[in-house]
């Protein structure tokens, strides 16, 4: 694949527009583009595809297309959440998580809370990775201590019960949230949508629960590696669409999260993450060859080069590699998003200030978004998100 080649900005862009374009059949697709109700007023997604490059979008867009921008763009993943107070608050009156991410005026709610507090350049959908497998046929609660419970599916017999996804029967609420969101944020922020890749969203399916080790998913992976496998592309086939409707609704950028795919082996990777991850990605790009696609997975520091070929615009980097390492082994034709170890964020401003600052020297200011390398922790101080966002928006080279 490409190395360094020094192109970069709008170039970087005019090529990822052309690959894109060539990789989809444009008029006849778009043509057949499902427009949802709640989607007739996200006027804005539609003149962002029009125009190409418009210096009105917003600057997070702007740079995760890859054009030259004034600055680099910011954002936290799992910014929208726990670490605030507000937010507990919230839980207090309304405790639990499927409530508060499956009804729209919550869930914007909770999306805006870390724009308002800290000027973000990203906002965030406030929902899961687990959110849409109800309309696929596999119920799911979330416990506050625990995390995500799914009675374990481990059998053919299991299986019978999913079904493919009507994102908007399903997921009403995604849709009016991703919606109104686009409407309160206007240029000054882009929305971002996101979704579980699908090896990531078995682990939760086949084990039932969070796991550390993974041994129920690589069992069957090695014993029923055909039922696996269904699994698999049942998902990528709901999980594509469903992107495809968030970008419908008014999502700007999507973030397609395969946050476990770490654990696997080289080649169990190739068999049973990438594949899978890709179906996600082309489905995507073929109805929406514009809309950037985001990678990010924990752990991945041995698998650049294969998360740089997935098909994505940007590849997320977590804490275990530099940038500098990152460029010398994706190129420079690709974005990255990262990579300050969320930790950091306890630390003084002293240190939190001097960490980042290294990290936008590192990036260059091109084809660069800031972020942490993983999700904020719950018990980061607001006041150091908040500097870390600020000593991003005042660097300058
Ligand atoms: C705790 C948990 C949930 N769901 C999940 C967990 C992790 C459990 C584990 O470690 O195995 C699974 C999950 N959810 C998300 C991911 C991908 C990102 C990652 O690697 O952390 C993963 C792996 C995205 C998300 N999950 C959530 C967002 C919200 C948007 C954001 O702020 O980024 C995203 C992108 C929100 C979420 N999701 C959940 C809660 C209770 C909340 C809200 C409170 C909070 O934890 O901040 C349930």
């Amino acid at each position: 694949f490409t190395t360094t080649s020094g192109r970069v900005g709008v170039t970087t862009n005019a090529r990822r527009l052309e690959r894109a374009a060539a990789a989809s059949t444009p008029s006849s697709v778009r043509g057949k583009r499902r427009i949802t109700p709640t989607a007739v007023s996200a006027q804005p997604t539609e003149k962002a595809v029009d125009a190409g490059k418009d210096t009105t979008d917003p600057l997070l867009l702007r740079a995760a297309r890859g054009e030259k921008v004034e600055r680099v763009p910011v954002w936290m993943m799992r910014q929208a959440g726990r670490h605030i107070k507000e937010y507990r608050d919230l839980v207090q009156k309304h405790p639990t998580f499927r409530e508060r991410s499956e009804t729209p005026e919550l869930s914007t709610e909770i999306s805006l809370q870390p724009w308002r507090n800290y000027k973000t350049d990203g906002v965030i959908l406030f929902s899961d990775i687990l959110t849409p497998l109800p309309g696929m046929g596999i119920d799911f609660t979330i416990e506050e201590k625990a995390g995500p419970k799914i009675p374990p599916m481990r059998t053919w017999d299991s299986m019978k019960k999913m079904h493919p996804i009507d994102p908007e029967k399903a997921c009403p609420f995604v849709g009016q949230t991703l919606n109104e969101l686009r409407g309160v944020v206007g240029n000054e922020a882009t929305v971002l949508g996101f979704v579980g890749c699908p090896y990531t969203l078995a682990t939760y399916m086949v084990e039932g629960k969070t796991s550390k080790e993974y041994l129920e998913i690589k069992k069957m992976a090695f014993l029923e590696p055909k039922l696996l496998h269904a699994m698999l592309k049942s998902l990528a086939d709901s999980i594509g669409d469903y992107a495809n409707y968030q970008v419908d609704s008014g999502a700007q950028v999507i973030q397609v999260f395969d946050s476990w795919a770490g654990h696997l082996s080289p080649k169990d990777y190739d068999t049973f993450a990438a594949p899978y991850q890709r179906m996600v990605i082309e489905k995507i790009k073929a109805v929406h060859p514009e809309v950037p696609v985001i990678i990010y997975i924990n752990k991945s520091g041995a698998l650049l080069e294969r998360m740089a070929t997935s098909g994505v615009d940007i590849v997320s980097l977590d804490w275990t590699v530099t940038v500098p390492e990152a460029r010398k082994r994706i190129g420079d034709d690709i974005g990255i998003q990262g990579n300050l170890d969320p930790a950091i964020l306890h630390g003084d401003h002293a240190t939190i200030k001097e960490r980042t600052e290294e990290i936008l020297r590192d990036g260059g200011g091109r084809n660069h978004v800031m972020n942490l390398g993983h999700g904020i922790d719950a018990g980061t101080p607001e006041d150091n998100a908040a500097f870390f966002i600020d000593t991003v928006k005042n660097f300058r080279f």
